[in-house]
């Protein structure tokens, strides 16, 4: 790189955003900032969990029923310290908390939004080493800003979104996220322990040879599913090839399918007959995020995923999601069948 040319950093780009909509409060552009700061304390004990005692489990299940492991629980402390810290949140609900917390102390009590997030994606990845993920979202709060925030402010649509997003601990560390105007992609320079915009104006590329899916439970799904499947694995050497891939984390998942295109299911089966993710904060974040680079996220063959009015906090759902013709195409085939 020519020495002239500088990397803007996350705090330098959000400042720029600000002198480009004069209306802006700075609100929003601070709250990504303390969800940065966060991710990078998160990043430091990721990047050193084999020598510190942060691999395992803690020895307790959460609201889920499912096993805590102590990266779980140490990415959920930071990230909501440091939100309770920020005074551009009023509450957040988290995948580790059965409850919402709502925040008391004056100063968040008058902020306007809330966030929803999964700490840390792709916990069956912390101990072999493979990428695992931080999932966000942010909304305006519809309860009357000086009071605490409500559970309402946590169950709106996807489509009401203000800004969601993403950071990867996978072989570099990144932070990701869309507003309503765009998807940008920030790098963890570790030599100056920020994030630098390295993928500006992300768009997930319309058509690509990937399909992910967790095949382990391949005849467990519906009929309509598996055919939809079937049309992504070649029966002979004519037919059309298609990648597949799974990491088991869907942030990972979501990463790939954003830069190279493709399509990731998630849909429902045996006991997980809502579907396995979480509408919340894990598929209505990363459908928010997709749309915004131009592509596409269902819950089933017809209903768009961010238009679903969650009932509770850890909802589940089914989700199909990448790129445009992608899923078009595989719409098309489940609505068939
Ligand atoms: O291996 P399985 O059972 O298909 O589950 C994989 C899925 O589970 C998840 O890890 C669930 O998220 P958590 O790790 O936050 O519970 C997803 O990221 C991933 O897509
Ligand atoms: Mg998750
Ligand atoms: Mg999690």
């Amino acid at each position: 790189m020519n020495h002239k040319e500088r990397v803007m950093t996350l705090d330098e780009f959000t400042i720029q955003e600000l002198r480009n909509y004069p209306g802006a409060t700075g609100q929003l552009s601070g709250l990504l900032r303390d969800i940065g700061l966060a991710a990078k304390r998160v990043n430091v004990e990721v990047n050193k969990a084999g020598i510190a005692d942060i691999l395992g489990e803690v020895g307790k299940t959460n609201v889920q029923g499912e096993s805590v492991k102590k990266l779980d629980e140490f990415a959920n402390d930071q990230f909501i310290a440091s939100l309770r810290t920020s005074i551009y949140c009023c509450g957040v609900a988290s995948e580790e908390e059965e409850n919402f917390i709502a925040f008391t102390d004056e100063h968040s009590r008058k902020s306007k939004y809330v966030v929803l997030m999964d700490p840390l994606d792709g916990s069956s990845n912390i101990d072999v080493n493979v990428s695992i993920g931080t999932i966000f979202s942010v909304y305006r709060r519809l309860s009357p800003e000086g009071e605490e925030c409500n559970l309402e402010d946590f169950l709106q649509p996807g489509t009401q979104q203000i800004a969601a997003g993403y950071i990867i601990y996978g072989s570099s560390t990144m932070m990701v996220y869309a507003t309503r105007r765009s998807v940008q992609g920030f790098t963890l320079d570790p030599s100056i322990g920020e994030f630098c915009l390295s993928h500006p104006n992300l768009k997930c590329p319309p058509e690509s040879d990937i399909f992910s899916v967790n095949m382990g439970y391949y005849h467990l799904y519906d009929e309509n599913i598996r055919h939809s499947i079937d049309h992504f694995m070649a029966r002979n050497e004519n037919d059309r090839i298609y990648r597949h891939r799974f990491v088991g984390c869907m942030v990972a998942e979501i990463h790939r399918t954003l830069i190279q295109g493709g399509i990731f299911m998630y849909p429902a089966f045996g006991k997980w007959k809502a579907g396995r993710l979480r509408l919340c904060y894990e598929c209505n974040p990363m459908s928010f995020l997709m749309e915004k680079a131009g592509g596409v996220a269902m819950a089933n063959g017809r209903q768009r995923l961010l238009e679903l009015k969650p009932v509770q906090l850890h909802q589940r759902v089914p989700i199909f999601i990448g790129s445009k013709n992608m899923v078009d195409t595989w719409q098309d085939i489940v609505n068939k069948k």
